[in-house]
């Protein structure tokens, strides 16, 4: 384990999901991105073979960063207003990457898409043997889900990766919010904040058409 990973627990990653629905059902970008930092450093504690991954997350995390830094900012605060905004003005390749290969909405989907993995994935370890592998629940979950849009040399560097995960017990220690029990209590409480912002940014995404984006 890395140094620095002591210092950190996954909590305060969950609670910046928890953050993320506005009254009006509107998806934050902010916490979303915190979010997402969060558990690219916890990522970053299991070890460099997760480094191309992380390095991937950080890259469309800076992207959509930048546009939330941007004079057009406050266009960028919820998903729906990004959504919006980008389609009234074109700026997304909705056939193939040409003019706005970085688009918002091209970036945030596949995090959007991530975010459906990390859901089955703590779901997949909530309700886990103690003495389940981790590495097995991970490459599951991710068969079921991210593995479909990515290409075989990437499913197979990843499933590679995997093989590093820890038990499922000592992955729950990792996470730094008590015991295996305390943890698994958490996610409880954690994982239906993030099916709720997985679901309306999945709504929202087919409502326009746009699950599809190159
Ligand atoms: C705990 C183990 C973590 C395993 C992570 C499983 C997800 C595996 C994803 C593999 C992605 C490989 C990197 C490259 C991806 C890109 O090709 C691909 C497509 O992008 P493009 O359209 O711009 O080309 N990118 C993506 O799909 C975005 C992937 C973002 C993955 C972020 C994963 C962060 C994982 C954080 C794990 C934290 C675990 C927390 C547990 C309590």
């Amino acid at each position: 384990m890395a140094a620095g990973a002591e210092t950190f627990s996954l909590r305060e990653v969950l609670v910046a999901f928890t953050a993320c629905v506005s009254e009006q059902r509107e998806v934050r970008v902010d916490p979303y991105l915190a979010g997402w930092k969060g558990l690219v450093r916890f990522l970053n504690c299991l070890g460099t073979i997760f480094s191309f991954i992380s390095k991937d997350a950080v890259t469309k995390i800076e992207i959509i960063e930048n546009y939330r830094n941007s004079d057009q900012q406050e266009k960028y605060l919820t998903v729906q207003s990004m959504v919006e905004y980008e389609l009234a003005n074109d700026l997304v390749d909705l056939q193939k990457r040409s003019k706005h290969p970085d688009s918002g909405c091209r970036t945030f989907l596949r995090l959007h898409r991530a975010l459906h993995w990390l859901q089955m994935f703590l779901e997949g370890l909530r309700t886990g043997e103690d003495n389940s592998k981790t590495s097995v629940i991970c490459s599951e979950t991710y068969n079921a889900s991210l593995a479909n849009y990515h290409p075989w040399i990437i499913r197979k560097a990843a499933g590679v990766a995997f093989c590093a995960l820890p038990t499922r017990n000592t992955f729950l220690e990792t996470m730094n919010v008590g015991t295996a029990e305390e943890a698994v209590a958490m996610l409880g409480e954690a994982l239906p904040y993030i099916c709720e912002v997985y679901k309306i940014t999945e709504e929202l995404y087919a409502q326009h058409k746009l699950l599809d984006l190159p």
